[in-house]
């Protein structure tokens, strides 16, 4: 069964603003699902519907096999949502937020305790028991937040942009927390994401989308293959020296298309091997103080910017 189905669904508000437009798209039951798109793509305004604070103007939507407009309240009492902002009560110990959430959503206390005890266990919270919320930091709070979304078990968690502003560690330690939800819970996650390498390293299917609609959907390997060609990489030891070589290349116009990231430059191998063999003679020539040329499969990055019609400069 699918966990989520959408099928030609537009939201156009009051204004005219037609947000989501024929959107379509498919969420497996058990997999870890990524919305990604440019500011404005429409993201908040599709979870806003899914989670049922928003009708659509038109379209349908299937969710756990019912139909989402014929079915709020039931639909209600299967998912759970952790929006941006943590909603924690800082006056309430670790311990009374997550018996407070299982209140709202009715758990009887037997069975809470329960849950309450495998979910400090799986998302290892228990070393901040007997410590007052508001000192957690902000990837503590996060997690106890998941945590007490969990309470319900919700078939369906959505999760709105869960690691915004965490460094990489607290990043890495919140995907282990999706792991363990998707795996030892086995809870559907759909999650909004603005950072390229946390869906690509972390989502099951990925969708990109654009003013309202679907550009592209998979899992992030065969999502490479909507570039349609290879990356030529040419490595430095510092970034002026690419700066210089990408100056020379684009006087020749030998390359198209051409960014640089650190000390490398990125230009699209329209031939290949022959691109590949062209530049090379060209540097060797030139002696170009060069550290390294390959031919490598595009990023999601380059995937992203590629479909959304955004060029790396
Ligand atoms: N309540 C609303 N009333 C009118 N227009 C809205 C409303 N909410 C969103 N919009 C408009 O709908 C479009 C899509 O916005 P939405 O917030 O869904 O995009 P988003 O992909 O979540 O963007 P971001 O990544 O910046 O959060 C934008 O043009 C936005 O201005």
């Amino acid at each position: 069964m699918l966990a989520i189905e959408i099928d030609k669904l537009v939201k156009q508000y009051k204004n005219g603003v037609r947000a989501l437009d024929e959107l379509s798209l498919k969420v497996s039951c058990g997999e870890i699902f990524s919305l990604l798109g440019p500011n404005g793509a429409g993201k908040s305004s599709l979870i806003n519907i899914l989670t049922t604070f928003y009708n659509p103007t038109s379209g349908n939507i299937t969710m756990l096999g019912k139909d989402l407009c014929k079915n709020p309240e039931w639909i209600r009492t299967q998912i759970a949502c952790v929006a941006q902002r943590v909603s924690i009560d800082e006056h309430l110990s670790l311990m009374e937020n997550m018996i407070f959430q299982s209140r709202l959503y009715k758990v009887d206390n037997t069975t809470a305790k329960k849950r309450i005890n495998t979910l400090i266990d799986s998302f290892e919270l228990s070393q901040y028991l007997r410590h007052p919320v508001a000192s957690y930091s902000g990837g503590i709070k996060r997690r106890l937040d998941i945590a007490m979304n969990m309470v319900s078990y919700p078939q369906i968690l959505f999760l709105d942009e869960p690691t915004v502003g965490m460094d990489i560690s607290s990043r890495k330690a919140m995907w282990e927390i999706m792991r363990k939800v998707r795996d030892d819970f086995k809870t559907t996650i759909f999650l909004t994401t603005h950072y390229l390498e946390e869906a690509d390293q972390l989502s099951d299917t990925i969708c990109i989308m654009k003013e309202g609609h679907e550009l592209a959907q998979g899992m992030p390997g065969s999502l490479r293959q909507y570039t349609r060609q290879n990356i030529l990489h040419i490595g430095f030891s510092d970034t002026e020296k690419a700066k210089d070589c990408a100056e020379a290349l684009a006087k020749i116009h030998m390359l198209p298309s051409m960014s640089i990231r650190e000390n490398s430059i990125f230009a699209d191998a329209v031939d290949g091997r022959k691109t590949f063999e062209d530049v090379n003679k060209w540097l060797l020539e030139k002696n170009v103080p060069f550290e390294a040329i390959e031919i490598v499969q595009p990023s999601l990055e380059d995937v992203f910017l590629k479909v959304t019609g955004t060029e790396r400069r």
